[in-house]
């Protein structure tokens, strides 16, 4: 890690004297001797939330990236953080145009002129890990050209290796190091950026996407020109739409605004439980929505990078989450968390019932059309979590689109009941799950599969005997182990204990003046001897 970076990172946390922000209760001994010249420095008078995006913005934009992962973390940091980091904006200056230039000739063989039939020298947007330009193809079609920043994979290596090492100091030495997880999100964080960094992946991505929404009148994913994308260079239809942030230009075109906000939510569920792929980068810089009908009115979603999927059990655990939730089934939830595995077979219900009624009760105590729904299932998380649920980072994933769906559908329509668009669709996911329709689709799809495995299934079962029979002496030998350790075990505490009786026999009879005490003593001095003797 060059020392240089360090000593950068180092100064900035100084100048915002971002020490402060831990606790001074909560400051481990060694800390705070270590920190103890910083007391004459001045304090600052900025915000904790301003001083950290600061700091965020000045070390530049892959910890500004990291910053924007973080505001979508309620469920870790504080509020007043998580709305200073939400404002964070990676306004990062574009490379020059002979750089990018070079780059798409060297990375699709053949001159720019030749490529296109006109290339825009300055680029539309320029972001931390790309630019886009405007072209149009020799065939007529106006495209977008995205391409990745020279360099960029170092970089990002350099400061995700830095990110996770002040990671692990945290987690280590800090009281505050666990329940902040700052080594998982870090991690959380190195597969979201890592994913940005092959366009070929982007691309499928979209791709998927533009089929599962093909006709669709809720979502259009622009196509892509595959002849003209490599690792670095992605070429996209251009698509020309309104900014989901303009809110007035959105008004002015008569725009539905209340089906609008449906819309995303219907998108959202859609993408979970019926395609099970999601656009798991919904922030609303990548989504626009289309000029044409404004009353029946249809999204279009760029940035394709990171998308997420669940597991069937997953999808299936949580709907019905989800819908014991909102019935206020403590019990049912808690239950499915330990039949689902996400949380241990050992959980005790009861209590975990009871910590998820405390928090989601204060919750459901407003009408159904001013919860957030996201933070419903942030809660509920949170609460698994002290029950050591595992972290399942396609939760974590699907979470944060939740929380962006909402933050936008509310932004666009703030009487957007969620629940309202969600319950009916879960209630038909769940009811065509069981569907003889469905069951027929499934045995369709993995019949063959099935069928493929039947001519194996006395052999596997005799495998299966045969490596039991095997394991069978193993078993029995590690739990002989298991007792003789146990054994052992007893015999250590009960020297232990013999020692301690001898060495008070031995100090009644060497005391002066305690003869008097003579039977007591041989007394333990012989029942040490006895338990040496007959302990097994
Ligand atoms: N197909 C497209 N048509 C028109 N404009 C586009 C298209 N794709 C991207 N853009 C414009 O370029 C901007 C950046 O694109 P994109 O989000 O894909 O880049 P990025 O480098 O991944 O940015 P970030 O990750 O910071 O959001 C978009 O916000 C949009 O304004």
């Amino acid at each position: 890690m060059p020392v240089a970076r360090s000593l950068t990172i180092a100064r900035v946390f100084l100048r915002y004297r971002l020490d402060e922000l831990l606790p001074a209760s909560r400051r481990p001994l060694w800390l705070r001797v270590l920190w103890a010249p910083l007391k004459i420095m001045p304090r600052s008078k900025m915000a904790r939330g301003e001083r950290l995006r600061r700091a965020l913005e000045e070390l530049g934009p892959i910890f500004v990236k990291f910053g924007q992962l973080l505001s979508t973390r309620p469920d870790l940091l504080p509020q007043d953080i998580v709305e200073e980091l939400d404002q964070l904006q990676d306004n990062v200056p574009p490379f020059p145009e002979d750089q990018c230039i070079a780059l798409i000739e060297k990375a699709l063989g053949a001159p720019v002129d030749e490529l296109f039939a006109s290339f825009e020298r300055k680029p539309l947007a320029s972001a931390s890990v790309a630019q886009v330009h405007a072209a149009v193809l020799p065939s007529g079609e106006s495209v977008v050209v995205k391409v990745l920043r020279p360099g960029i994979d170092k970089i990002i290596q350099q400061d995700l290796r830095l990110l996770g090492l002040l990671a692990r100091g945290m987690a280590r030495f800090l009281p505050e190091g666990r329940r902040l997880r700052p080594v998982e999100v870090v991690d959380d964080y190195r597969f979201t950026i890592e994913g940005e960094l092959d366009l070929v992946r982007e691309g499928a991505n979209a791709t998927q996407l533009r089929r599962n929404f093909a006709k669709s009148p809720l979502l259009y994913i622009p196509e892509v020109y595959w002849d003209y994308t490599r690792v670095n260079v992605l070429v996209l239809e251009r698509i020309d739409g309104i900014p989901v942030t303009d809110v007035a230009q959105l008004h002015a075109q008569n725009t539905d605004m209340r089906l609008l906000a449906e819309r995303g939510v219907e998108i959202f569920f859609k993408q979970v439980f019926e395609h099970n792929f999601f656009h798991a980068d919904m922030h609303p810089g990548n989504i626009f929505v289309s000029r044409e009908h404004p009353q029946r009115p249809q999204y279009i979603a760029v940035d394709t990078a990171i998308v997420g999927s669940l597991t069937r059990e997953d999808q299936y655990y949580l709907a019905r989450n989800l819908l014991a939730m909102f019935r206020r089934d403590y019990r049912m939830v808690a239950e499915l968390h330990v039949q689902s595995g996400w949380v241990r077979r050992d959980t005790p219900v009861n209590d975990f019932e009871a910590s998820i009624r405390a928090v989601c009760e204060p919750i459901f105590e407003k009408p159904l059309g001013e919860i957030s729904f996201a933070r419903v299932l942030i809660s509920l998380f949170q609460t698994a979590r002290r029950f050591d649920m595992e972290v399942q980072p396609q939760l974590v994933l699907l979470q944060k689109t939740l929380l962006n769906i909402e933050g936008l559908g509310r932004q666009l329509y703030p009487q957007l009941d969620l629940w309202k668009t969600a319950h009916p669709f879960l209630e038909r996911w769940m009811r065509d799950r069981l569907h003889p329709r469905t069951i027929v689709g499934e045995i369709r799809r993995y019949g063959p599969e099935w069928l493929e495995k039947l001519p194996q299934l006395p052999h596997l079962a005799f495998s299966a005997l045969e490596h039991a029979r095997e394991l069978a002496p193993q078993i029995r030998g590690v739990g002989e182990q298991l007792e003789q350790s146990r054994r052992r075990g007893r015999r250590r505490y009960a020297r232990r204990v013999a020692g301690v009786i001898l060495a008070a026999g031995a100090l009644l009879l060497a005391a002066p003046g305690l003869l008097a005490q003579l039977p007591t003593a041989s007394w333990l001095l012989g029942a040490a001897a006895l338990a040496l003797l007959l302990w097994p």
